[in-house]
């Protein structure tokens, strides 16, 4: 499909977002007039510009409370249309958005409104223009597709058609089941947004929180699906008013963007595909819907991911050795040195940990600008050519590192942020990989592959990197979305968002905070936006790893004594259970599936640490009722705030 995007939806000068969305691969624009207006060339200028870039300027908009004003602002509004109509003809565009008017002095008369779009479709039409019409979710007396539709239909104007935003539908919770049986060629262009489930006057709702189809909850595969079925085949664009949006880097939003759409499509490609292999349950009626008319993206499947394979550290040679020392005191094992890099591993159970100090690679490359950090995972999937190609198709930069003789190549992407993603085929499993990577000085036996997984990877965002991120996990990676929790950090909100594969097997939890003081934020910020922040190691017996990392030297993260007593008053605890908890420092929390023990250690490096999880039954949380009081306790023992040198004092 022709993909276009409004001028509104991301940062920057307009010769600035149209470079973006060129770059990103777009076709067209809805030009927003602000944009224009505030534009320091002609409009002949930009029409060159446009087509210079390959994009053509498919809509101009918006024009504003025009149907069913009384006759002098009718007469008003007309000389202004004519105004625009001259500059849409030097743009060369070919389409005038009219949304449905809000003003107080709008009558509520569909047959005035028809009359008056039926004289601006005829204005328009002398000049080889078009006007569509859009029902605005505020509107005075439209707010619904219907009854834009049935003005359209009254006006009887060809150069009239209906203009449909999936916002102002789904945020209504109206049905968009009805637009497949309107004509496709009486749509004359669809806006697509998405948007976080907010309860909230639908107007700062739709001005400031849209985002694009993939980042929030709407059924928007649903709306784009019965558009098509209408036999529309025009445009797919998106009209993103998103305050985060506007002041993010535009050349990230527009790659988001067309991320979005190619995904929005290959999903509604599957959904079909899904619907016309089943057949119409008996006693369905079928309305007159015309059969999609546009090819759709055909994607490989996204990937179903079964492990977290190896998690990798970018590491200086003392860092190395700081963080192999902490590895040892928490039960990894040394296992041996890769064969033509200077990495080393370390496992507990199933958790694989690299350390790259190679010098001259990526890993070094990001030590040196961010210190001892996560830079990759892996992540073990059934088909990694197959998650490679869907991911590259989806926008993704692939990733080439150089591979020794014998070793195995893995495709890899780089995620938003700069954390490598590599795909290590499920079938090779730890073993085989890392038996064939790297020299392991003790065979591998299946014991030693029993117990301790991680849990899940904690990352801390960046505001603006949220929705790219929710996106990148949801559209490349196959990953779902699993409940929003919010938590007071001591200077600040925080928000996170767990994303996991269908078994669980991989879990990444995804932290952000508006406050430039939050440990998500200065975690974030540390590496560019996008930092992992803790490990979470599982564990069978929570209490015993808990002593045994102790008599180490391991230091956690202490919490006060309140907690346990407030802890008592909250569960059904046996009494021994609470005192064990309180002996250890270590959370619980239990949700209607089971519970959840979890203990964190001091920062290993900034603002890095490890947990230790055990959990039971199917808890499907990540304890964020303990968020803040954690928070609290790193806040107050400092953690993170001390130099490298009086970390490796106090820690190892
Ligand atoms: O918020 C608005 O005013 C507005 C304007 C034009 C649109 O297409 C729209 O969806 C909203
Ligand atoms: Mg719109």
């Amino acid at each position: 499909m022709h993909k276009s995007i409004a001028t509104v939806s991301m940062s920057g000068t307009l010769p600035e977002k149209l470079e973006a969305i060129a770059a990103a691969g777009f076709d067209g624009i809805e030009l927003f007039e602000n944009d224009f207006i505030g534009f320091r060339g002609t409009a002949g200028e930009l029409r060159a510009r446009a087509a210079d870039l390959g994009l053509s300027i498919d809509l101009y908009q918006p024009f504003r409370d025009f149907e069913g004003m009384p006759e002098p602002q009718f007469r008003k509004s007309l000389e202004r249309a004519e105004r625009k109509f001259d500059l849409m003809q030097a743009l060369g565009v070919p389409l005038m958005l009219c949304c449905s008017n809000t003003s107080p002095l709008a009558m509520d008369d569909q047959a005035l409104a028809a009359a008056h779009l039926h004289e601006l479709a005829e204005r328009a039409s002398r000049r080889g223009l078009r006007v569509g019409f859009e029902a605005l979710a505020w509107g005075r007396h439209t707010r619904y597709y219907g009854q834009a539709w049935s003005i359209v239909q009254q006006a009887e104007h060809p150069d009239l058609g209906l203009i449909l935003d999936s916002f102002h539908t789904l945020s209504l919770h109206d049905d968009p089941a009805g637009i497949a049986d309107i004509p496709g060629d009486r749509i004359f262009f669809l806006q697509m947004a998405d948007a976080p489930l907010l309860s909230m006057d639908v107007m700062q709702w739709a001005r400031h929180h849209r985002n694009f189809p993939g980042q929030g909850e709407l059924d928007v595969e649903r709306f784009l699906l019965q558009t098509l079925r209408s036999g529309y085949a025009g445009p797919l664009s998106l009209e993103i008013f998103n305050d985060v949006f506007r002041e993010a880097s535009n050349r990230r939003i527009a790659v988001d963007a067309m991320r979005s759409l190619r995904y929005l499509e290959n999903r509604v490609l599957n959904r079909l595909q899904t619907v016309q292999a089943r057949p119409e349950p008996a006693g369905v009626v079928q309305g007159p819907q015309a059969q999609v008319q546009v090819p759709l993206l055909s994607l490989p499947p996204a990937p179903s991911l079964k492990a977290i394979a190896f998690v990798e550290f970018a590491v200086d040679e003392p860092h190395a050795e700081l963080l192999g020392a902490v590895l040892q005191k928490t039960g990894f094992t040394r296992e041996g040195d890769h064969r033509s890099k200077a990495a080393t591993l370390y496992r507990k159970g199933h958790a694989a940990l690299v350390l790259n100090t190679e010098p001259g690679s990526f890993a070094r490359a990001r030590f040196g600008s961010f210190g001892a950090s996560v830079c990759a995972i892996g992540l073990c999937v059934d088909d990694p050519d197959g998650a490679l190609e869907r991911a590259t198709a989806l926008c993704s930069m692939p990733f080439d590192s150089p591979v020794g003789p014998g070793e195995i190549v893995t495709p890899a992407i780089v995620s938003p942020g700069g954390i490598v993603i590599h795909f290590i085929p499920s079938a090779l499993g730890q073993t085989g990989l890392f038996g064939a990577d790297f020299a392991l000085e003790r065979p591998w036996s299946a014991a030693d592959a029993a117990g301790t997984v991680i849990d899940h990877v904690a990352l801390c965002l960046n505001l603006d990197q949220r929705d790219t991120w929710v996106l990148f996990a949801r559209a490349v990676l196959g990953l779902a979305s699993e409940a929003r929790e919010q938590y007071a950090d001591p200077y600040g909100l925080t928000s996170s968002l767990g994303v996991s594969s269908g078994e669980r097997s991989v879990r990444l939890v995804l932290a952000v905070s508006q406050s430039q003081r939050t440990r998500a934020t200065l975690a974030a910020n540390a590496q560019g936006g996008v930092a992992v922040s803790h490990i979470s190691l599982s564990t069978d017996d929570i209490f015993a790893e808990v002593r045994a990392w102790r008599d180490k030297g391991v230091a956690f993260v202490a919490i006060p004594g309140n907690y346990y007593d407030d802890l008592a008053t909250r569960f059904d605890l046996d009494p021994d259970l609470l005192a064990r908890l309180r002996n250890h420092g270590v959370l619980f929390d239990r949700d209607a599936a089971g519970d959840y023990f979890h203990i964190y250690t001091e920062d290993v490096s900034e603002r890095f640490c490890f947990e230790l999880t055990q959990r039971s039954d199917g808890y499907a949380g990540y304890g964020a009722s303990n968020s803040a009081i954690k928070l609290a306790a790193q806040a107050q023992a400092g953690a993170g705030r001390g130099t490298e040198l009086a970390r490796r004092s106090r820690f190892v």
